[in-house]
């Protein structure tokens, strides 16, 4: 290790609260929210899932954890408390600069196209060292080349070479090199193996299992496939619209999902066996920025339990034993045979519900063969 990072008072593994937190983009339509009363813990040594379509915000939630939403963009409500480190919301400047790198690393999404393309890794790598004021820069490449070695790498080829020297795989893992170089505790992984091909993505996905529990870190992995938190994550978070609709340990949601929004992504996966025609596309789209209903439940629009609760009454976050479900109908424990739920929100496991629950060990089993 090169040097020892600001790390929790015992060393161990971040515990992250995310509490109302807002971040908003000024367009020309006003300040609009992306993100909108997110609360979520990210519990020490854990890794969560963060999952949801395009511009659902959860690149948005990221950058909030590095407190590092650019202009147009700011965070307008909440707070992001990271053990050791405070709330990062009200962290400026160098205080700031020094928590990114050495207390969250953060592979950015599409990590695969930010290296420098004229220097070498290695001179990024030193670069990087610099700028946090490690002092023994050898012992920095020492890491950085153990760290890639880990990865199958041949560590010292891989700091010789430029970005246009390495497969789109071996980028990604100099982009987890770099997150971890510095000895972050906390990580964020936005995409990780987006554009990869599927055996190099299951590599990926080893690997950031492998090196969550060597060091035993925090990790929050943003993905759009719901097959890549089947394979890593403890937890999982569903957003839409900005907020996160439903949340709670990765097996239960996916064995028994509760919110409409939750059901109809897992629906959208291709199973392994059986008709490809099974795999039913979630309709309509997304809302942007400028659709996301101000009042009322975001998803209301492409629900097929919408109520007039919806249109006005901001659904709460109702606890069902570990998880966390905002959806009127969820609570009211009307789910019925239109959505094909549950006959109670509460745990009815038989009918309909009973197949979402093979869906889900189906998208876990098909993760892991395809790892195989
Ligand atoms: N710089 C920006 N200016 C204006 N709007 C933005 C900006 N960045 C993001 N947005 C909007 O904020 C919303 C959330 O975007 P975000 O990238 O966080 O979502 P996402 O779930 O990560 O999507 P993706 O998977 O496509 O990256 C989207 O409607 C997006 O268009």
């Amino acid at each position: 290790m090169p040097e020892t990072p600001p790390a929790t008072p015992d060393g161990r593994a971040p515990g992250v609260r995310i509490s109302g937190l807002s971040v908003v983009y000024r367009t020309p339509a006003g300040e609009l929210p992306a993100v909108s009363g997110v609360d979520l813990e990210l519990p020490p040594g854990t890794i969560t899932g963060v999952v949801g379509e395009s511009g659902s915000g959860k690149s948005t939630l990221a950058l909030s954890l590095l407190n590092a939403v650019q202009p147009p963009g700011r965070i307008s409500a909440g707070s992001v408390e990271i053990d050791g480190l405070g709330d990062v919301v009200a962290l400026r400047g160098e205080e700031l600069r020094r928590a990114r790198g050495r207390h969250v690393g953060y592979v950015f999404q599409a990590a695969q196209n930010s290296l420098n393309p004229l220097k070498t890794v290695g001179k990024q790598l030193l670069d990087l060292g610099r700028s946090h004021g490690v002092r023994d820069l050898r012992a920095l490449v020492r890491e950085a080349r153990e760290l890639l070695g880990r990865m199958g790498l041949d560590g010292a080829r891989v700091l010789d070479s430029c970005q246009h020297e390495l497969s789109g795989g071996m980028r990604q893992r100099v982009g987890i090199m770099f997150a971890l170089v510095l000895n972050a505790h906390l990580v964020v992984l936005d995409e990780p193996t987006t554009a990869l091909d599927m055996i190099t993505q299951a590599t990926i996905l080893r690997i950031v299992r492998e090196v969550h529990a060597e060091r035993g870190l925090t990790t929050l992995v943003i993905t759009h496939d719901l097959g890549v938190v089947a394979e890593v994550a403890d937890r999982l978070a569903v957003m839409y619209g900005g907020r996160v609709v439903e949340q709670g340990p990765t097996r239960d949601v996916l064995a028994d999902p509760r919110h409409p929004y939750t059901r109809g992504l897992l629906r959208a996966v291709p199973r392994l066996t059986g008709d490809i025609g099974e795999a039913r596309a979630l309709p309509g789209r997304p809302p942007t920025l400028g659709t996301i209903p101000a009042d009322g439940c975001v998803f209301r629009e492409r629900c097929p339990l919408r109520m007039d609760a919806c249109e006005t009454g901001r659904p709460p976050a109702v606890a069902y034993g570990a998880r966390s479900v905002s959806c009127h109908a969820a609570a009211e424990n009307r789910a019925g045979p239109e959505d094909g739920g549950p006959g109670t929100a509460a745990g009815d496991r038989d009918g309909e519900d009973g197949a979402e629950a093979r869906g889900g060990e189906e998208v876990a089993a098909g993760a892991r063969e395809e790892q195989a």
